[in-house]
């Protein structure tokens, strides 16, 4: 079970400030324990409800190559590749994690998108999260639990300003803050690493905007 002795934490921040994006990035954000104590809890049957989509292009159906989940204040619906995704109410675990996240960022959050990636093979394609219900500058906090695996950055217009592709491989309790502006300029990627046989659970909080919600 996740309790409040999870907010004892002095983690250190490494910053990246690059034209058109920043983020900030705790490695040992929680300690070797506290993270394997989230991670088998994350894991545990019924702690949260996996969904596995499946997505349409061009008539093909094709299984999304992770599991997924979305939890947030009532109301706060999402939706992405065509995959509508209604909140399921905060438990324990996730307010708990969520209060910890806005404690350190300073930063307001009313939803979180969970990624199971059950081993290697499993990813996330290149694309920003700017969906219109996330706002003009959507503050994106990431925690990570489990295998360790590269999270690709790229510029937009790369090929005109020659900024090179980013990599932070990202640690088991680790948080990683991109700032506003980064969805506008930069994509990220999860790349499949064939060699990792280990689970990983991702937490993206993010902040639905009631107003700019599409129905
Ligand atoms: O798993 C990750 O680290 C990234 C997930 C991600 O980019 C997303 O859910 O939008
Ligand atoms: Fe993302």
């Amino acid at each position: 079970m996740i309790t409040a002795d999870l907010f004892a934490s002095t983690a250190t921040c490494e910053r990246t400030a690059l034209p058109g994006g920043a983020w900030d990035y705790w490695p040992a954000w929680l300690d070797a324990g506290r993270a394997d104590r989230c991670l088998a809890w994350l894991l545990q049957p019924g702690a949260i409800a996996w969904r596995r989509d499946v997505i349409r292009i061009q008539g093909r159906e094709i299984p999304v190559p992770r599991l997924t989940a979305w939890y947030g204040d009532a109301g706060r619906d999402y939706a992405y590749s065509g995959i509508a995704m209604q909140a399921l109410p905060w438990n324990r675990g996730l307010t708990t994690l969520r209060a910890k996240v806005e404690a350190t960022t300073g930063h307001a959050f009313n939803a979180v998108l969970l990624n199971f990636y059950r081993d290697g093979r499993d990813s996330v394609a290149w694309h920003a999260d700017d969906e219109p219900e996330l706002g003009a500058e959507p503050v994106i906090a990431s925690l990570s639990f489990g295998a360790e695996r590269d999270f690709l950055l790229r510029h937009r217009a790369r090929r005109v300003n020659g900024l090179p592709l980013q990599r932070l491989t990202l640690a088991h309790g680790s948080l990683l803050l991109m700032h506003g502006v980064t969805q506008r300029h930069w994509e990220h990627c999860l790349p499949k690493r064939t060699g990792v046989v280990g689970p990983r659970v991702n937490l993206t909080f993010r902040f639905i905007h009631p107003d700019q919600h599409t129905e």
